[in-house]
């Protein structure tokens, strides 16, 4: 770790330590993808130059993001770019938080460290929709380049990495209420999976981290990827891209990237590829503010269009997440003892600094996906998937389509439920001085992972520093609010089949007064959903891989339609959401972005990659 901090600290400052102000290829954003793509690049094509620029700053030795036990703690700090939607009618009009890394590492910095992946029919879902060379097989290839997985009695062999720059470990801190995870979904009839990463996820399990095992840091983009980058990456940390400059020969003609523009307007050119890497907010506003996009959004903002690619900002896709609190037994220790007892935290956090079992070693490692009729049943699940249908059945959009037939397939789960050990709910841990206050508390999170909403993230203004308006259109059909009130009945009853009921003493969150153990209370249940649903953060779609005519924005090489030499390599570029949580497919579509570009850069014979 040593060495790494010392080598990323090198590429961090804030100056180009490069050849001139020309680069044979130049990354926007040193996020996830960005910094997978650009380190790919750097050892692939050792006689080009590649510059990678940052907006946040380089911060190998923050302990907010490098402590696991300290997830979340960034999030609205300096290192969050704190997006928010706007109001969403489906939810109240409430305004939900968009948080996104705004650091070296990206979201990788800040996300919640579960490492899994989705089924095989959703990443071929990526091939059928008119993208060739994607799917499971191509995928679950570059997947697992990106990580070294540390072998664990909870797993076994399947679609896990033994030679990648991310460390993945099945946490060994796991608190002792957990163990009643598996027996008691067991009791619900849901088969064990010591294979989830395979394929198949459909289960209960336990599942990785990215977490350095070593030192029990945090594993992610700048530290695992950037540490081992050629001496040809040159990295510029604190400098926003403003656009993307473009050349024509003639009107009629492709597009070519030049170069960008900083915001301070310093030109950088490019002799190769400029690529977008500013993840799913950020790379469609670049787009739109270089002139790529609908006419009607440019027009508004005040900019010229260059390329009409209508579908530029739309189709954004994301999980919605739903969950409920539960007082622990007296007997048992949470990780809310960190937050109540600082002479527990200080003894604890020095364990962790000792490299010795800590509890902030914690993250979660106890997850169940399932399709609706092993949650539900047959009947129930028929009722959600005929709802699905009057929501979207007569839609002419491939992904509304391409939703329903994950509905009807039973291999792709539709539910997720997360052991999250604490209290990490919506209306907060109890305060000092009330009765709960140092009490200890478990979370079942549930998310939806097909919900049939889209919306769209635009600019408003030509200027970069405005920020876009997004509106993902949260539970905006009575399938996705039917969804959720499915999710969080299931949650309660997982809470009350033993081993797990013998745990605790009441329902914090929602409680019995809000929302009575009864058969018709369903309106109180629409309620909790509307008033207290989340985003899981894993916004997807708005530089969609899909044909032109059907609203992509980039082709199965992932270059930006009317353009030679532009491409997208980011979450942006998913064209359906998959289930899960989506760390490990953006790490492997960088990984993959770095095969179809080593291999088509002909001038420099392309190269051996790491
Ligand atoms: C709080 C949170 C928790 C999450 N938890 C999990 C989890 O537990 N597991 C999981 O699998 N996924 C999780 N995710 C999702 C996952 O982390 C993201 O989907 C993924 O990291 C996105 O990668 P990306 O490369 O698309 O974008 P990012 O990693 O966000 O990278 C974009 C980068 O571009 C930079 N940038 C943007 N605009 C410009 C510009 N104009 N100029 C220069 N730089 C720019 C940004 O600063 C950023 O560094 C979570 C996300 C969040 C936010």
């Amino acid at each position: 770790v040593d060495e790494n901090i010392a080598i990323a600290d090198a590429t961090a400052e804030s100056t180009v330590k490069a050849p001139g102000p020309k680069f044979d290829f130049i990354v926007v954003g040193g996020g996830t993808a960005g910094s997978t793509l650009a380190t790919r690049l750097s050892l692939g094509l050792p006689w080009a130059s590649v510059l990678l620029i940052e907006a946040g700053p380089s911060a190998l030795g923050e302990d907010r993001i490098n402590i696991p036990g300290r997830k979340g703690s960034t999030l609205g700090t300096v290192y969050d770019w704190n997006f928010t939607t706007t109001t969403q009618p489906g939810a109240r009009n409430r305004v939900f938080a968009a948080p996104r890394g705004k650091v070296l590492g990206g979201s990788s910095a800040l996300n919640l460290m579960s490492w899994d992946r989705a089924s095989a029919p959703e990443y071929d879902a990526w091939g059928s929709l008119g993208n060739a060379g994607w799917s499971w097989d191509s995928m679950i290839a570059t997947m697992t380049k990106a990580e070294t997985f540390t072998p664990s009695a909870h797993y076994g062999s399947q679609g896990v990495g033994s030679t990648g720059p991310i460390k993945t470990v099945i946490n060994r801190f796991i608190p002792e209420q957990q163990n009643s995870w598996i027996p008691t979904m067991n009791n619900l009839g849901i088969p064990l999976n010591r294979e989830s990463l395979g394929g198949n996820p459909l289960g209960v399990m336990y599942q990785p981290s990215n977490i350095d095992s070593t030192v029990w840091n945090r594993s992610y983009a700048a530290n695992g990827y950037l540490a081992q980058a050629g001496p040809n990456l040159h990295v510029l940390t604190n400098t926003r891209v403003a656009k993307i400059n473009l050349a024509a020969k003639s009107p009629s003609s492709s597009r070519v990237a030049t170069g960008v523009t900083l915001q301070n307007g310093t030109v950088i050119s490019a002799r190769e590829e400029v690529v977008l890497s500013a993840g799913s907010i950020q790379s469609p506003g670049l787009l739109e503010l270089s002139g790529i996009g609908r006419q009607d959004v440019l027009s508004t903002a005040g900019v010229s269009q260059v390329i009409d690619l209508p579908g530029v900002g739309e189709n954004l896709q994301d999980h919605i997440r739903i969950q409920a609190s539960y007082e622990l037994k007296g007997n048992y220790k949470s990780f809310d003892m960190l937050r109540y007892n600082t002479t527990f935290a200080t003894e604890q956090l020095n364990l962790w600094r000792q490299g010795q079992l800590s509890m902030y070693d914690y993250t979660g490692s106890a997850y169940t996906f399932m399709n609706w009729d092993q949650a539900v049943g047959t009947n129930a699940s028929a009722v959600l998937k005929s709802l699905a249908r009057s929501v979207a059945g007569t839609s002419i959009s491939v992904i509304d389509q391409k939703r329903l037939s994950f509905l009807s397939n039973p291999a792709v789960p539709q539910l997720e439920v997360i052991f999250s050990d604490g209290y990490t709910g919506v209306k907060g841990y109890p305060l000092p001085d009330t009765p709960l206050y140092g009490k200890n508390f478990f979370t079942l999170i549930a998310a939806v992972m097909h919900p049939l909403s889209r919306g769209s993230v635009h600019i408003t203004s030509s200027n970069i520093s405005t920020h876009p308006t997004l509106n993902p259109n949260y539970l905006s059909n009575e399938y996705d609010v039917q969804a959720a009130m499915t999710a969080i009945k299931y949650v309660r009853r997982i809470a009350n089949t033993p081993p797990m009921s013998d745990l605790w003493v009441t329902e914090y969150e929602p409680g019995l007064v809000a929302v009575p153990d009864a058969a018709n209370n369903d309106a109180l249940w629409r309620d909790f959903v509307t008033n207290t649903t989340l985003s899981i953060f894993h916004p997807v779609g708005t530089c969609a891989m899909l044909p032109r005519s059907q609203g992509g924005v980039v082709d199965a090489k992932l270059t930006v339609y009317g353009t030679t030499n532009l491409r997208v390599v980011d979450a942006s570029v998913m064209p359906v959401l998959i289930s899960g949580h989506i760390q490990t497919a953006v790490y492997g579509i960088a990984e993959r972005a770095a095969e179809i570009m080593i291999g088509s850069a002909t001038r420099y014979g392309g190269g051996k990659g790491m």
